[in-house]
């Protein structure tokens, strides 16, 4: 479990993290979502003490981190994947994790194995794609068997089939009861990937729900009628929300299927189409973050 209290990062006049209050449960994947800026990896990295908070506290299974015994076996990080010697093959930059973690050799091979880099493990990490970078900074991560784990967008650079390996990890680490919070910019990813989200805007806490929370609120119904007007009129007295698309189709929020479909037979309008439309995690996120947005590309 992670706990923020009132955590707050301000650098000078900018604050980085403002008032961050929640709790990262075990056992299941928690997304960290926000627009470029909103203060996940400086949170992350309050977590981890490599960053000291201006106020409030950021615990991990109830200790500040830096106050953990042996710190590499309860939580283990993926933050920057570049900080590493690049003339150290990926087996000695395993290797002097390990020893200067008093963890045993054999888990170097054995993580190796479990990313996938047993053909490149003695190869100098210099010369390592983004992906491969990935896979050893994942490796690195798992090396203490760890019961809470923190991954900065870590499918970044990764190829599909990386990309899958990752979101099946992620879910068996998560059945086995431990705390997964991961960042990503992906929302397609992220909404296979998981459970629940933590999105923030501007350091500012703007949704602590599980994904079928958000999804479902903005989900909604399509609805073709030959008498759209007179459907859509009486859907509206009934409290739906009620949009035009661009094919003559309706697009109702706030009524469920079911009660389009009564509404429909008591106004007598005949229907064509009647179907659920669950709302991407993106078209959602979107929506969420819309004002909170602080570097946007100008329109053109
Ligand atoms: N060391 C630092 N010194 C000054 N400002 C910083 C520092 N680290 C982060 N910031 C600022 O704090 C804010 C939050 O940055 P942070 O990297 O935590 O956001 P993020 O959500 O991880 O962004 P991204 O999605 O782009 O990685 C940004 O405005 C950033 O410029």
């Amino acid at each position: 479990m992670i706990e923020l209290r009132s955590l707050t990062k301000r650098y000078r006049s900018r604050v980085a993290v403002d008032a961050l209050t929640v709790t990262i449960e075990p056992g299941r994947v928690t997304g960290f979502l926000g627009p470029n800026g909103s203060g996940k990896t400086t949170t992350m990295r309050c977590v981890l003490g490599l960053t000291r908070p201006t106020a409030g506290t950021a615990t991990v299974l109830g200790h500040p981190y830096r106050e953990l015994a042996r710190p590499m076996r309860r939580v283990g990080a993926l933050i920057d994947p570049r900080a590493r010697h690049p003339g150290r093959t990926a087996r000695s930059h395993l290797l002097a994790l390990a020893q200067s973690n008093a963890l045993p050799r054999a888990r170097v091979d054995e993580v190796i194995e479990l990313v996938g880099l047993e053909s490149v493990a003695d190869d100098r990490v210099g010369g390592f794609s983004l992906g491969m970078g990935q896979r050893l900074g994942i490796a690195a991560a798992l090396l203490g068997d760890p019961d809470v784990l923190l991954l900065d967008e870590p499918v970044n650079g990764l190829e599909p089939e990386g990309i899958r390996w990752v979101r099946g990890l992620l879910r068996v680490l998560a059945d086995e009861g431990r705390t997964v919070l991961v960042s990503s910019h992906l929302m397609s990813e992220m909404e296979d990937t998981a459970d629940h989200l933590v999105v923030l805007g501007r350091g500012r806490l703007l949704a602590d729900l599980p994904m079928a929370d958000l999804l479902g609120a903005h989900a909604a119904v399509r609805v073709r009628s030959p008498q759209a007007p007179l459907l859509a009129s009486a859907l509206q007295r009934a409290g739906g929300h009620v949009e035009l698309e661009i094919d003559g189709a309706l697009k109702v929020e706030g009524l469920d299927a079911a009660a389009i479909g009564d509404i429909a037979f008591a106004t007598g309008a005949r229907v064509h189409e009647l179907a659920r439309i669950t709302a991407s995690l993106e078209a959602a996120y979107l929506e969420l973050t819309g004002d909170d947005v602080e570097y946007r590309a100008a329109p053109r």
